[in-house]
């Protein structure tokens, strides 16, 4: 297995509050770590630390040079403001630096409607995203997130608002996502969900 992310000797402060405390392991490719833990335990600012969204207070978070991370946070109220609809949020995952202003190309497109359609959102890809329910709106953000090219995949909580089905081809995603040989990343309060891991990780 081959670490795509090496977390040595972490530790992580608010305001010089310990959250997080002399953390050290591997994220491996091809593989799914479950991050579990209560409340307030820690759980989005390690997923922060692994995406590099938050830098540690002490040690490092190593990424693998050219790894591209695939975030989907836990809080994701601020893109409502914007007046995107479901099918320009998902593309808004194949977008890339340099290239944002252009028109995306063929196979960018495709992928942008399969996912809609993997995710059941394909009716829904004209709406606008304050318009939307609540598993709505997760299935859209985790279809942005999931339609990118990644070698890891960071997702909070993504299933947290979502009914069985949608629950179910969330993993199934995920799943093929592992297959392909990314890694995987989810916080989760589902011990269900930890079935899918081949690491867990108890905060
Ligand atoms: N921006 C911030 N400033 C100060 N303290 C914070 C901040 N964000 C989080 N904390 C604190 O850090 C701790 C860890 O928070 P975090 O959000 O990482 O936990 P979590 O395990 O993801 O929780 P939950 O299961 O509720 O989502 C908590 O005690 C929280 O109050």
């Amino acid at each position: 297995m081959v670490e795509v992310v090496t977390v040595e000797g972490v530790g992580f402060r608010y305001a010089g509050v310990p959250v997080l405390r002399a953390m050290s392991l591997g994220v491996e490719s091809a593989s799914t770590l479950v991050v579990v833990g209560a409340n307030g335990s820690g759980k989005s600012t390690f997923l922060h630390l692994l995406a590099g969204v938050e830098t540690p207070t002490e040690g490092c978070v190593h990424r693998r040079e050219g790894a591209r991370v695939a975030l989907l946070p836990q809080r994701t109220q601020g893109i409502d403001a914007l007046p995107l609809t479901v099918a320009e949020c998902v593309a808004i995952g194949r977008f890339s630096p340099g290239r944002l202003l252009r028109r995306l190309g063929r196979t960018d497109r495709a992928a942008v409607t399969g996912m809609m359609e993997r995710l059941d959102l394909a009716h829904l890809a004209r709406r606008r995203l304050r318009e939307l329910s609540g598993g709505q709106r997760q299935r859209t953000l985790i279809a942005q997130t999931l339609v990118q090219d990644a070698d890891v995949y960071v997702l909070d909580e993504p299933t947290a608002a979502l009914d069985t089905r949608s629950r179910h081809r969330v993993h199934e995603l995920l799943a093929e996502r592992s297959r392909g040989g990314a890694a995987v990343v989810l916080a989760s309060h589902d011990t269900a969900e930890a079935s899918l891991a081949d690491h867990t990780l108890q905060l």
